[in-house]
């Protein structure tokens, strides 16, 4: 299988509420056709930055449905299927695979710790679900799991393995997926304060949460690194971290900077979901500073 329609920039797509908080199909839309307009690769629906975990089974289908009714067949679709149990796994995996989603993706087992061998099953029954291409989540800041290449290797038992997105912060793991996969698997870079790094280290592309917040930047730092022009690539890499540590420090969560940062740039998605925090105090002043930072980066970087 050709893996090409996975190389590139792969923003994660954010969760899309109206004014009452509910999932919102017009918002969706509006964030589905802002992306597209801007040329990225594919999207990533229904990860840490849709807020999976704070959505019921049922939010988290109709998301899946809005999303592609708006991009099939204009550029590559992951979904997230990960939950706390099986079970719920496999219900948005069947229902993504009869959308037409180009693969699937999950993340660990949350909650308990659990040992390898549950975890490894846990993941060969959703890639049993469906005949879909499928995408290991390695992020063990937020699972707690930590994927070793050994347990990588397992997983490749099955020819629908077809990478792992890594967001661990050593781009060493990235360079050991890479090496126990070789051709047949993609590593996708996770933390978007290293892409150039994980790109240098063997990633094809990227899946971040920063992307859409962003999206020009980051086409740039890709296409840079295609041309071979490390020292740009790097230097552009610096202002994206700058904006993406701006957006770290607000009293609100990240995700809600990056809404008012879309909201500023023409998008209104709403707010998070409750027990993520939305701006307050002097947010919307350093909000305006960022959407500055972006732009200036924006011309400053792309050509
Ligand atoms: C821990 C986490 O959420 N990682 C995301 C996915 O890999 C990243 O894309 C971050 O959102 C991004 O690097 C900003 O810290
Ligand atoms: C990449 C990311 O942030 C997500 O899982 O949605």
């Amino acid at each position: 299988m050709s893996l090409q329609k996975f190389h590139g920039i792969i923003p994660a797509f954010y969760a899309c509420y109206d004014n009452d908080g509910n999932i919102s199909k017009d918002r969706t839309g509006q964030l589905a056709s802002y992306l597209s307009a801007k040329n990225v690769q594919g999207v990533y629906v229904g990860g840490s930055s849709g807020e999976c975990i704070y959505q019921s089974i049922e939010e988290r289908k109709a998301v899946l449905s809005y999303a592609a009714e708006s991009l099939k067949g204009k550029m590559t679709l992951i979904a997230h299927v990960g939950a706390p149990s099986t079970r719920d796994s496999i219900e948005l995996a069947k229902h993504a695979a009869e959308l037409g989603y180009d693969a699937l993706s999950a993340i660990p087992p949350i909650y308990f710790k659990l040992p390898d061998s549950a975890v490894i099953r846990y993941w060969n029954d959703i890639i049993d679900a469906t005949p879909l291409p499928f995408i290991i989540y390695n992020i063990p800041q937020t699972t707690g799991y930590q994927l070793t290449p050994a347990v990588f290797r397992k997983l490749l038992a099955s020819d629908k393995v077809i990478g792992v997105k890594n967001s661990s912060m050593p781009a060493l793991d990235i360079e050991r997926f890479k090496s126990v996969g070789g051709d047949r698997v993609i590593v996708f870079n996770g933390p978007d304060e290293q892409f150039v790094a994980g790109r240098i280290m063997g990633a094809q592309g990227g899946i971040g949460g920063t992307y859409a917040a962003m999206p020009e930047l980051f086409l740039e730092a890709n296409v840079l690194l295609q041309e071979g022009k490390l020292e740009e690539a790097t230097r552009l890499q610096s202002a994206i971290n700058d904006i993406i540590i701006a957006l770290c420090s607000l009293n609100g969560s990240m995700y809600a900077g990056i809404k008012e940062v879309l909201r500023a740039r023409g998008v209104d998605i709403g707010g998070v979901r409750a027990p993520l925090e939305n701006l307050s105090g002097n947010d919307g002043e350093k909000i305006q500073l960022i959407v500055a930072s972006i732009n200036k980066a924006i011309a400053d970087f792309v050509r």
